[in-house]
């Protein structure tokens, strides 16, 4: 049966991009011009404006990526408005044919849990097409997102190994049985991903794997023959694209890759005077920084399906 990672597949195929651009939209890398008419003492006046910068990085990447990643932490610091903010942007991505993924790390006791699955997952105006969730208060923290992502045709990705340094102190941990916890922990997911694969071979239920962690990465590739990895901590994290081959499979399928600061504020890098750029110069290093990834990501999925 088709699910939502059958859709994931078919967009990167089509666009010939495995690459999600994150928006974490943060103000003080925002260019004057955009900052000229905001009341910073006004949570609703920068709201419009981080919308406003969501706008112009969605038109100048949508040729370039699957999928838009909002970060929630950057749009709940402004309260009601940031939320209106990723309610429009949702939307504005919605309208370019792009997927979002809500990226909430969402996860609490099962009947919490099923609120925020509706929140996320369902029909409402902060739903995205997939959400990520933290799985560590156990499966009926984790089950209601499922449930939800299977009901309304929707997508998730469980944290499994994320791309921070000290993700080690807990999620390498070795259990009484000798396996180490996100072993552990992808077996589980294998369990449920293996009963709900689509005409792809994948399912709807992902992991997050960091892009700081290949080695992990190659051995949880095996051990998660049917789950789509979302990719975080490529670039200013320190994951290489050298490196990324690792994430996917054979035919060059099964991870999308995720940046963020590295592409939305691509200006930065470019100029020491970054912050007097105008509108077209945005733009312009925006895209070609998103073309660059692109490219540098195409590299690595179609040299290990010829290997
Ligand atoms: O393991 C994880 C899970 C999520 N993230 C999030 O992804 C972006 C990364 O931003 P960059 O600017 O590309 O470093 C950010 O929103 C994180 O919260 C992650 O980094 N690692």
């Amino acid at each position: 049966m088709r699910n939502f990672a059958d859709k994931l597949i078919e967009e990167v195929s089509r666009k010939n991009s495995a690459l999600v651009v994150g928006l974490d939209p943060d103000l003080e890398y925002f260019p004057d011009y955009l900052l000229e008419d905001v009341d910073l003492s006004s949570d609703e006046s920068i709201a419009d404006a981080i919308f406003e910068f969501n706008r112009i990085i969605i038109d100048a990447v949508a040729d370039e990526v699957i999928a838009v990643k909002p970060q929630l932490a950057y749009y709940e610091v402004y309260g009601s408005f940031g939320i209106q903010a990723l309610e429009r942007t949702i939307a504005y991505a919605r309208s370019k044919d792009l997927i979002v993924i809500n990226d909430a790390k969402r996860g609490d006791i099962g009947s919490t849990s099923a609120a925020y699955a509706r929140a996320y997952l369902g029909k409402g105006t902060m739903a995205g097409d997939m959400v990520t969730v933290n799985p560590f208060l156990g499966s009926d923290g984790y089950m209601p997102f499922i449930q939800a992502a299977r009901d309304n045709n929707k997508g998730l990705f469980l944290l499994l190994k994320t791309s921070n340094p000290s993700s080690h102190e807990l999620q390498d941990l070795q259990l009484a049985n000798g396996k180490v916890l996100y072993d552990m922990l992808a077996e589980e997911i294998e369990k449920l991903a293996g009963d709900s694969a689509g005409v792809h071979g994948y399912s709807y239920i992902g992991a997050v794997v960091g892009g700081t962690y290949p080695e992990e990465a190659a051995k949880l590739r095996r051990a998660l023959p049917h789950s789509i990895f979302l990719v975080p901590g490529f670039g200013i994290q320190g994951g290489r694209a050298e490196d990324l081959s690792e994430f996917f499979d054979d035919k060059g399928n099964g991870a999308v890759i995720s940046s963020s600061r590295g592409i939305i504020y691509a200006y930065r890098n470019q100029r020491s005077d970054w912050s007097r750029i105008v509108e077209s110069e945005l733009i312009r290093y925006v895209r070609e920084e998103a073309s660059t990834a692109k490219e540098q990501i195409n590299a690595v999925r179609f040299h290990k399906a010829t290997r």
